[in-house]
Parts: C-alpha cells; sequence; structure tokens
C-alpha cells in the first residue's frame, strides 16, 4: 500500500486522485514527503461546471449576511486546526516554523475576517438629479459577483497569498477555482476540509493541481467558463496568464514581480534601520516579492551600515523549520537553489565585493540535501549588474551609498518594476517627498511589510495591475452595475 501522503484535486466537495501524479520533495532535505495528483483538462473542466452550477444554487442565493457567518467560521476552523496548517506549511516550504506561526498561518485566518466584515458593511454609491423635462431620476450602484474567478498562487507564501484572494472572492459571492503552486500543494487541499466543515456549498472552493503550461494553470486561465484571474507570482508568467484572459476580454488582477529598493537615510534611527533592513533583505529567505535586493545607504553612514548589516546576516541560524532560533530557512526548490546561486556566481564575475555569504553554508546530516544557501551582501557593483536589475528571490541584496535625496529618488526609480519600497528617515518632510517621487504600489516609512488588510495593495508598472486589500478588492472581485430609476 502507498503510505506517502496524498495532494488530492478538491472538485465539488469531493477530493479527486487523478492517476497522474508528481513528487512533492522537502525544501529542508530534499526528500519526497507526498505525490500531487495533477488536474488534467478534464478535471479542470468539471471544476469550472461544478463552480457555475454552485453560482445558480444555494450559494448564488445566498444572503451576504449568511455568507459572511460562514465565511468567518472558516476562519474560526482554520483556527482551531492552527496546527495542521502550520504543519502542513512547514513541510512545504521548509521556513522557519516562528515565521509561519506569526505570520503565514494568522493570516491565513484573518483574510476571511476583514472581507467578511467589509462586504457586510461597504455601501454603494447613490446620485438624484434632476432630468432635462424638469423631473427626478436616481441612480444606485449595486454590486453582483464576477462568477468563477480563477485563482492562481506562488509558494511562497502559500495560505496567506491564496486566502488574499479567496477571501474577497468567496466574501463577494463569487466561486473560485484555485491552482496553487506545485511547489506548495497542501495548505490549499487542506482548506478543502476546512470548506466541507463548515458547509461551504459544494463547487464553491475548488483545487486543482499541476504546472502551468500545459497543465492545470493553462487549462483554467483558458477555460471560457472562468469570468476572470488573479494571480500572483513571476512577471513573465503574468503575461502569459494575460494572453489567454484576452480570450473573451477577461478581467485580471496581478501581484507580480519586484526588485524593491530600501533606503535609508543617514538620519535614520540607525538600529531600527538595521532591523528593518535584515527583515526586508532575509525574511523568508529572501522569498517575499516586497523584499529588498537592492540598498541605498546615505554615504556618511555606509560603512557603518554595511558592517552592521553583515554582523546581523552572519547571526542568523541557518537551519530546518522546528530547530529553535533559526532565522533562515531553505530556499523552495532545487531549482531555484540554483537559480539563486547562479546570481551568486554572476555578482562576483561582474566584480562584487562579497561583504559576506555567496555560497552554500555546511549543513548537519540529512539536511546538507536541503536547499539551503547562505545569506548574501555584495557592494561595489555597478548600477547595470545583473543582481541589481534582475529578481533574483533569494536572501541577498547589493548595498550602495547615495548623497542626495534627487539621487536616492533616481536609483529607487530606475527599475522596471515598481512594487514597493522602505525608506528609513526620521524627517517628515524626506519620507513625504520619498513617498511621493517613488513610482511604486506601496512605500513603507520606518517599516516594512507592516499589513492593515485596509488599504491598497498591489504593484505600479510591471509589478502588478490593479490593487486588492480592503474595498478595493471588491473593485475586482464584482461587477458595479448603475440602476437609473426615473421617477
Ligand atoms: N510573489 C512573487 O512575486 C513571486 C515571484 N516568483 C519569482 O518567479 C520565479 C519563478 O517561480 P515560479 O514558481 O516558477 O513562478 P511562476 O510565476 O511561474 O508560478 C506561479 C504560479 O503560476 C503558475 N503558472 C506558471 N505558468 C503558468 C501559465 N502559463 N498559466 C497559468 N499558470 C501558470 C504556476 O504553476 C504557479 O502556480 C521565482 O524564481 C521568483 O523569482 C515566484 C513566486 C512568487
Ligand atoms: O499580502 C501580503 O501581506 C503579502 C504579500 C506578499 C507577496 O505578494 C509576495 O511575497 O509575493
Amino acid at each position: 500500500m502507498n503510505t506517502m501522503k496524498q495532494f488530492l484535486n478538491f472538485i465539488n466537495g469531493e477530493f479527486v486522485a487523478t492517476g497522474k501524479t508528481f513528487e512533492k520533495r522537502a525544501p529542508v532535505n530534499n526528500q519526497v514527503i507526498g505525490q500531487v495528483h495533477e488536474a488534467g483538462q478534464a478535471e479542470v473542466d468539471a471544476a469550472v461546471a461544478a463552480g457555475r452550477a454552485a453560482l445558480k444554487g444555494e450559494w448564488g442565493k445566498m444572503s451576504v449576511v449568511r455568507r459572511a457567518e460562514l465565511l468567518h467560521a472558516v476562519a474560526d476552523e482554520i483556527n482551531r486546526r492552527f496546527d495542521e496548517f502550520l504543519e502542513a506549511e512547514l513541510a512545504d516550504t521548509g521556513k522557519p516554523r516562528s515565521l509561519a506561526s506569526h505570520i503565514d498561518i494568522p493570516r491565513g485566518a484573518a483574510n476571511f475576517k476583514i472581507f467578511a466584515d467589509i462586504v457586510k458593511n461597504v455601501p454603494t454609491e447613490s446620485f438624484q438629479m434632476t432630468t432635462p423635462d424638469g423631473g427626478t431620476a436616481i441612480s444606485y450602484a449595486a454590486r453582483s459577483p464576477l462568477g468563477v474567478v480563477g485563482v492562481i498562487c506562488p509558494w511562497n507564501l502559500p495560505l496567506l497569498l491564496m486566502t488574499w484572494k479567496v477571501g474577497p472572492a468567496l466574501a463577494c459571492g463569487n466561486v473560485v477555482i484555485v491552482k496553487p503552486s506545485e511547489e506548495t500543494p497542501a495548505t490549499a487541499t487542506l482548506l478543502g476540509e476546512v470548506m466541507n466543515t463548515v458547509g461551504i456549498p459544494k463547487g464553491v472552493y475548488q483545487v486543482v493541481h499541476g504546472f502551468g503550461p500545459n497543465s492545470a494553470g493553462e487549462f483554467l486561465t483558458k477555460n471560457p467558463g472562468v469570468n476572470g484571474i488573479t494571480f500572483t507570482g513571476e512577471t513573465r508568467t503574468g503575461e502569459a496568464i494575460m494572453a489567454a484572459a484576452a480570450k473573451g476580454v477577461r478581467p485580471v488582477s496581478f501581484e507580480l514581480g519586484g526588485k524593491n529598493a530600501g533606503v535609508v537615510f543617514a538620519d535614520a534611527d540607525f538600529e531600527k534601520a538595521v532591523a528593518g533592513i535584515t527583515r526586508s533583505a532575509f525574511e523568508n529567505c529572501g522569498q517575499v516579492c516586497l523584499g529588498t535586493e537592492r540598498v541605498y545607504v546615505q554615504r556618511p553612514i555606509f560603512d557603518k551600515f554595511v558592517a552592521a548589516l553583515k554582523a546581523k546576516a552572519e547571526a542568523l541560524k541557518v537551519g530546518p523549520s522546528h530547530e529553535p532560533g533559526v532565522g533562515l530557512g531553505p530556499l523552495i526548490s532545487a531549482e531555484h537553489k540554483a537559480k539563486v546561486l547562479s546570481y551568486y556566481a554572476k555578482a562576483q564575475a561582474e566584480g562584487a565585493t562579497v561583504v559576506t555569504g555567496g555560497g552554500v553554508p555546511e549543513m548537519p546530516g540529512e539536511f546538507a540535501n536541503g536547499h539551503f544557501v547562505q545569506p548574501t551582501i555584495w557592494t561595489g557593483l555597478p548600477e547595470t549588474a545583473s543582481v541589481i536589475r534582475e529578481e533574483i528571490f533569494g536572501p541577498c541584496c547589493h548595498i550602495a551609498p547615495f548623497d542626495t535625496e534627487e539621487e536616492a529618488v533616481a536609483l529607487a526609480n530606475a527599475t522596471d518594476y515598481g512594487l514597493a519600497t522602505t525608506v528609513w528617515t526620521q524627517d517628515l518632510g524626506t519620507a513625504h517627498r520619498m513617498a511621493s517621487a517613488i513610482d511604486v504600489g506601496l512605500v513603507w516609512i520606518n517599516s516594512w511589510f507592516l499589513r492593515d488588510l485596509r488599504t491598497a495593495f498591489g504593484g505600479a508598472k510591471a509589478s502588478g495591475i490593479g490593487r486588492e486589500g480592503g474595498v478595493h478588492s471588491l473593485e475586482f472581485y464584482t461587477e458595479l452595475k448603475n440602476v437609473m430609476i426615473k421617477l
């Protein structure tokens, strides 16, 4: 009997095996920990049909108050099964337990609660006007769900980023078909059990496993029964999905890559700035789209800052999820490790000074086969260097000095991406001017990855299309209809 963990598709309320499987390996030691059942065209089509049926059934007729109650129940059930979600996320990603237990899993639950509350409380607009014949007309707006929403997810924050889209989509009355990353199938599958337990009707939340091209991802995005697609991941993948969505002129919401700058002024609270950049460069092993792989530090504190960040990086304990005190887990896969290490090599070939790291740490026993890399800091490269231009998605950053505010703005903006920036200064004027001048969707002042779920989240330029978060999510997940009544 095969006792290996099986990750099944979740279609119309049932867990579905397909007979075509691929291996899921643990990032901490590269051992096979499960078999993922890949959905083919038939399974994806079945999910779309079930989703369409659910829109016409009990779910489509359900009051917003009842929907909100059910989504609160989903959040409560995630919290009740917190440890199972945590273990599933740790096995899939290898990230430190402290990180997943403070960020990934709590946000998985919070993403349902916030949007359940928002949809109940956000009004739509209404206008009264005088008509040409001297009469009166009243307009009011009404929101209806988009329909079947395809949710294509990455592997870096699997539960958090998936529920960030599923929460508002369901709150607005849509049905969702989730295509988790092939690297992280576990928590999306587990959420299927939660949906059944709390009584979410069949076909409302569904999961199809597989890859992108010629697999579940492409089958889902090309299916004309899918009314809109929301995606987080690489910019090039976004382009492929956008091409698929063009057929039928279906809307997309994209949160894509970044090459974010961290800017530290000489007047910043030094210790806080060093701690902040340590997080923004190395948290989640650098696998956060908001991370700062380009750091610019004002010249009077440059040397001191580089030395302090070096000390922080070298103090990070590299290791597997469950080891106490671990600050840096592995990268997600052997493939991704090869990509990150190729950038480590490129940096040296292009003439970087390696302040720290640049290679693979020595790991004991089975963990020697894990996808661990050293946290790495470079200086001395021209702005044209590959590691300054291209998204690496690893625990690394290049630090360069700057002299003036204008120079810092020019450096921060010299990228095709426009997702996020973090600015460290105690001067309110500098902070406001920088926030206004940097072309990104998200600016953090004296902070990083500090989230208020009511705010707009997303990127400018090649970093995305649209904003999600708070009422902004309603813009994507609903159609706004205007009704004008001539009195
Ligand atoms: N949040 C972010 O900004 C993320 C960025 N990345 C970056 O992307 C690089 C590649 O990582 P991947 O996991 O391969 O990212 P990806 O963007 O290729 O994959 C993300 C999701 O899209 C799906 N997908 C891929 N091609 C598709 C297609 N043609 N149609 C429909 N779905 C498709 C994948 O199966 C996965 O579920 C990383 O090295 C990193 O630099 C990766 C993950 C998250
Ligand atoms: O929604 C959040 O709080 C975090 C978002 C992070 C990403 O989108 C990412 O790292 O890909």
